[in-house]
């Protein structure tokens, strides 16, 4: 076997180094009443609660202990993992959160109506603004209700970084630097590492792991509260790729219903 400059053969190359696992928050409330959500901070509805409680179980099941956990700043992601870590034992685990893990921001959308806003605007225009790679909403205002300016959370944001929407490119831009500067040194160390975040958050981070092409990506939704397991190579990229969902069946079902969300 020929060793690479760092002394590695293929075969530990290919070998799979470090586990990743991203769990989207359980249903919100706001998911629950069809309400484009992005940044407005809602909390789990019941159901939301019972998936987070039960992606906890799965993680154990499969006897996928993590050692570090990583959330968005979003109450719903927050209340997952904790959710999640207390049903498998794990509160203890060390936790970091960041903005760079949000929900992607709707812009104007938020707050309103999906259904309302197909009907409005036509089956396409929902479709892109949804789905599309880099077609952002119309930016929200700062005196809105549902505008995020002003919010504690966001104080350390200057406000020329806050988004006033964003399109899947957007949340790709502003992800990347976490999973580079924080992620990927926790699984370099060895660490299994729970990503706790959001449909489109995790969409941004799966099309970078899986290099899914701009327009493939407008087909790929992620379900609530199903842990995605992720064994990945010396690159940190998917030894498989796509991963796997801890419980495939449900997760195929989930996948349809975030997939007809609005109709
Ligand atoms: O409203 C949102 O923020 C997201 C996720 O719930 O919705 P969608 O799946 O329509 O992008």
């Amino acid at each position: 076997m020929t060793p690479d400059a760092a002394g590695r053969g293929v075969a530990d190359r290919l070998a799979p180094m470090a586990t990743l696992v991203l769990l989207r928050h359980g249903e919100s409330e706001w998911n629950a009443k069809g309400l484009f959500t992005g940044w407005v901070d809602v909390s789990l509805s019941p159901k939301g609660e019972d998936e987070a409680r039960r992606g906890g179980r799965l993680l154990l099941d499969a006897d996928l202990r993590p050692d570090v956990v990583h959330t968005s700043l979003l109450t719903r992601a927050i209340q997952t993992a904790n959710l999640a870590q207390q049903s498998a034992g794990l509160l203890w685990l060390p936790v970091q959160r960041s903005w760079r893990l949000n929900e992607r921001h709707y812009g104007a959308l938020q707050g309103k109506d999906k259904a309302q806003t197909r009907e409005e605007f036509g089956d396409e225009q929902f479709k892109l603004w949804r789905r599309s790679y880099d077609t952002p909403p119309p930016p929200i205002a700062d005196d809105d209700e549902f505008s995020q300016v002003g919010d504690p959370r966001y104080a350390l944001l200057p406000s020329e970084a806050m988004p006033r929407t964003e399109c899947l490119k957007d949340v790709v831009t502003r992800l990347l630097p976490y999973w580079y500067d924080r992620i990927v040194p926790d699984l370099a160390a060895d660490r299994t590492v729970l990503v706790v975040a959001h449909g489109n958050s995790l969409r941004a981070l799966v099309k970078h792991l899986d290099d899914i092409g701009d327009e493939e990506i407008a087909g790929l939704n992620i379900p609530t509260g199903i842990p995605l397991r992720y064994d990945l190579d010396a690159d940190y990229r998917p030894v498989e790729r796509g991963g796997r969902y801890l419980d495939p069946e449900a997760a195929k079902a989930a996948i349809e219903a975030v997939a007809n969300q609005g109709r």
